[in-house]
């Protein structure tokens, strides 16, 4: 008798769900933060759902300039939708998520109107803000050019002051002047935030921010002086390709004095250079904040890759039965488990860091208003070092989930394939992760020298302070040797410095250790969070204890992962090491029959997770079966070309093998 296996899969999701030994609203509202953002996010995810212009299920199917037309029309109609129906910023930003299609709204929202915050002043953010925010201007982030983008100091676009007219001429000196790169360039940008060298009076002053005008507000064309374009097709289809990643060069291109952003300097009318009393490093500030919601981003990320990669691992099903019984689920298999679950506990260990961080970064721009500098470092420290750590560790999960998913995964159908194209490039954009690690090193290194002095670290360096102890200890607690194998990695590599000739050339010989030390410190926060998370009040049948397995499968994985730093700094021992192995295979266990309702607890909808194999409903062959044949190759039976190459081919064969 014929088996049918779609209802059977239906039926395990099912099964799944009921073996679950916590509750999953609950857990729902342990991961979005409150019941408000759960009801928030899941009324603005099925609006972007239920509405056909939001559609995404065709998207690698276009062609590139119809993608961009797609991604232009989406952005309109959504910004339509938070007009129509008056959303909050709150929830315009989550539609904006939902609708999931990068775009020239993201830069407008995302880092033109906030270098317009940071670093204009009051009038600059009075007279250009309401523009931006009424969509009357659209605007980018013009810092990268094609010959440097890692070292900001080394731009070449110059911004010359003339006294004669009150402006500044812009002007992009050599090839590798040109803007390269910012998103909403290279087609929808009006305006943008350039960064370039100042010069006045003969002086050059560095880099600084001017807001420039780049196309016609009546017909779009690009204003005189300025050359401007797409700078082409990007890695995976579908994609990072909606974007309009642009190139821009400025043939002397004159601007009023009042478009250089004059929060952090200013330039008069007499051409005088005047430094505020503010750390010149607020420049960066831009960069700070979205260096911080990229950390939030990853865990979004990195959750839709493991509900995909979980649902369908109970679904799928291989060997087993001698006999012609049910075969297992590859979830039931300890290697899938090994690979898969350390992955489902990063989701929400990023999250919970990403929370995290946000207050960190919330309460750093709240001592800035008043002045207080001090925790600039601490917020550049963190900021820098989460971005590099967690998204690294994304995109890898991202494609470890793809082949979580055996040879669907590589189907487009699967979203896998277009979700990591769509990720990987943050670990370069915002910062290259390696450069990133390199200044949480920096730090690191300068915090290990002012031990000797007496100086007491401070926030998520203070574990330093308890130096003495932490380099003899023998660690029984598991937070205790990720702080000893951060500390004695940051010592090792400063006393190596030290005996360099010079400390820029210890530092230089010395990076890829240092990068490893600047990981294990980073990697001790997101612990130290997660530890900090489980120990708060959190209601709910079970979910206190959920948290508490995957915070220490998280631990416990990292530490297996990174063996090699614990035992090499003393910080565990090899028989410690082989428990703590023993462990995760236990706790695998138990994270086991919640697998499922562990990733339900992310909410998503099937329109963003966009993938047949992560259904909620856990329908996926005939999904599959159906979205084959949507493919365009499929429109006609016979292909096209079958009459130039095909045809003739075959005939000529028929001809030889007749002689
Ligand atoms: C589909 C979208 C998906 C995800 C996005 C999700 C959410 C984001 C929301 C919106 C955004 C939308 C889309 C995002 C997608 C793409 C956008 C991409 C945009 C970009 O990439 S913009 C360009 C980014 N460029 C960089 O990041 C360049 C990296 N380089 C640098 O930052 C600096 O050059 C570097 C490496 C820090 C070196 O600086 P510098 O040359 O000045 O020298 P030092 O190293 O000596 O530093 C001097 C001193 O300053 C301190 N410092 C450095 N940086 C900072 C900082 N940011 N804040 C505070 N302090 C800083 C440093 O520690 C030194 O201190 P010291 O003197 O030692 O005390
Ligand atoms: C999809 C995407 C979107 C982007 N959007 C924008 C945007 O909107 N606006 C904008 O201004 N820019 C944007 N960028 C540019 C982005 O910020 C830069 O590409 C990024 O900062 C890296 O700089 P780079 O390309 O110069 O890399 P490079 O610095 O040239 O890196 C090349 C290699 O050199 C290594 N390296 C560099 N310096 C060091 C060092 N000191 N020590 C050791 N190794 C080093 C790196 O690790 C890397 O392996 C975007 C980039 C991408 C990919």
């Amino acid at each position: 008798m014929a088996v049918d296996h779609a209802a059977a899969e239906v039926d395990h999701l099912a099964a799944e769900r009921a073996a679950a030994r916590f509750d999953v609203e609950a857990m729902k509202i342990a991961w979005a933060g409150s019941r408000h953002a759960v009801d928030v996010a899941d009324r603005m995810a099925r609006l972007v759902a239920s509405d056909p212009v939001f559609r995404k299920d065709n998207r690698t199917m276009l062609s590139r300039k119809d993608l961009f037309k797609d991604t232009l029309r989406k952005a309109a109609h959504a910004w339509k939708r938070i007009v129509e129906l008056r959303l909050t910023e709150e929830e315009a930003s989550l539609l904006r998520q939902y609708v999931d299609q990068p775009g020239y709204v993201d830069l407008h929202w995302g880092m033109f109107v906030p270098a317009i915050k940071g670093q204009g002043t009051e009038e600059q953010q009075k007279k250009w803000l309401p523009l931006a925010y009424k969509f009357q201007i659209i605007g980018c982030y013009a810092q990268t050019e094609l010959g440097h983008g890692s070292n900001v100091q080394g731009l070449e676009t110059t911004a010359t002051f003339d006294p004669m007219t009150d402006e500044f001429v812009i002007h992009s000196p050599t090839l590798t002047s040109s803007k390269w790169w910012p998103g909403g360039l290279g087609k929808a940008s009006t305006h943008a935030v350039v960064y370039a060298r100042l010069i006045t009076e003969g002086k050059d002053y560095g880099i600084h921010g001017f807001i420039v005008q780049l196309r016609s507000l009546e017909d779009h064309s690009p204003l005189p002086g300025v050359t401007l374009g797409d700078i082409g097709g990007k890695f995976g289809s579908g994609a990072y390709n909606s974007m309009d990643n642009g190139v821009l060069r400025f043939d002397h291109v004159r601007i009023p004095r009042d478009q250089m952003l004059m929060r952090l300097s200013q330039v008069t009318r007499e051409g005088k250079y005047v430094q505020s009393d503010v750390p010149k490093q607020l420049l960066y500030g831009t960069m700070v904040y979205v260096r911080q919601s990229i950390v939030a981003d990853a865990s979004k990320a990195l959750s839709r890759a493991v509900c995909i990669a979980v649902r369908y691992s109970a679904i799928r099903k291989q060997f087993g039965s001698q006999d012609g019984g049910p075969e297992t689920q590859v979830l039931n298999y300890r290697t899938q488990q090994s690979r898969l679950f350390p992955l489902l506990a990063s989701a929400y260990a990023f999250r919970f860091v990403g929370d995290w961080l946000n207050w960190l970064y919330t309460d750093v721009t709240q001592k800035l208003e008043v002045k207080d500098y001090s925790t600039l470092q601490e917020a550049h420290a963190c900021t820098a070092g989460l971005k590099a750590v967690t998204t690294s560790a994304t995109a890898d999960a991202i494609e470890e989930c793809r082949k979580l998913c055996g040879g669907h995964g590589y189907l487009n159908s699967s979203g896998l394939p277009e979700l990591f194209a769509v990720y990987v490039p943050a670990c370069t954009y915002e910062g290259d992760n390696v450069v990133l690690l390199l200044q949480v090193a920096r730090i690191l290194m300068k915090t290990v020298s002012q031990l000797t002095s007496g100086k007491q670290p401070v926030g998520t360096m203070a574990y330093m302070g308890k130096v003495q102890h932490l380099m003899q200890s023998k660690c029984a607690v598991k937070t205790e040797a990720f702080e000893a194998r951060a500390l004695r990695m940051a010592v090792n590599c400063a006393q190596n410095i030290g005996q360099a000739s010079n400390q820029e050339e210890g530092f230089y010989e010395r990076s890829p250790d240092l990068l490893e030390a600047a990981v294990a410190h980073i990697q001790l926060i997101i612990v130290t969070k997660f530890i900090e998370k489980v120990h708060q009040d959190i209601p709910g049948h079970g979910v206190k204890e959920q948290l508490q397995n995957l915070c220490n499968v998280y631990a416990l994985y990292t530490l297996h992962k990174h063996l090699g730093d614990f035992l090499a700094t003393g910080s565990l021992t090899p028989k410690q090491g082989a428990l703590a192995n023993e462990q995760l295979g236990k706790l695998y266990a138990q994270v086991r029959p919640n697998a499922v309702a562990l990733v339900d607890a992310f909410n998503y909808t099937d329109h963003y997770l966009g993938s047949v194999l992560g259904r909620y409903d856990g329908n996926v062959y005939p999904a599959l079966y159906e979205e084959a044949w949507k493919d365009p190759l499929n429109e006609t039976v016979v292909p096209e070309g079958y009459h130039e190459y095909l045809r003739p081919l075959l005939k000529q064969q028929l001809k030889l093998s007749r002689l």
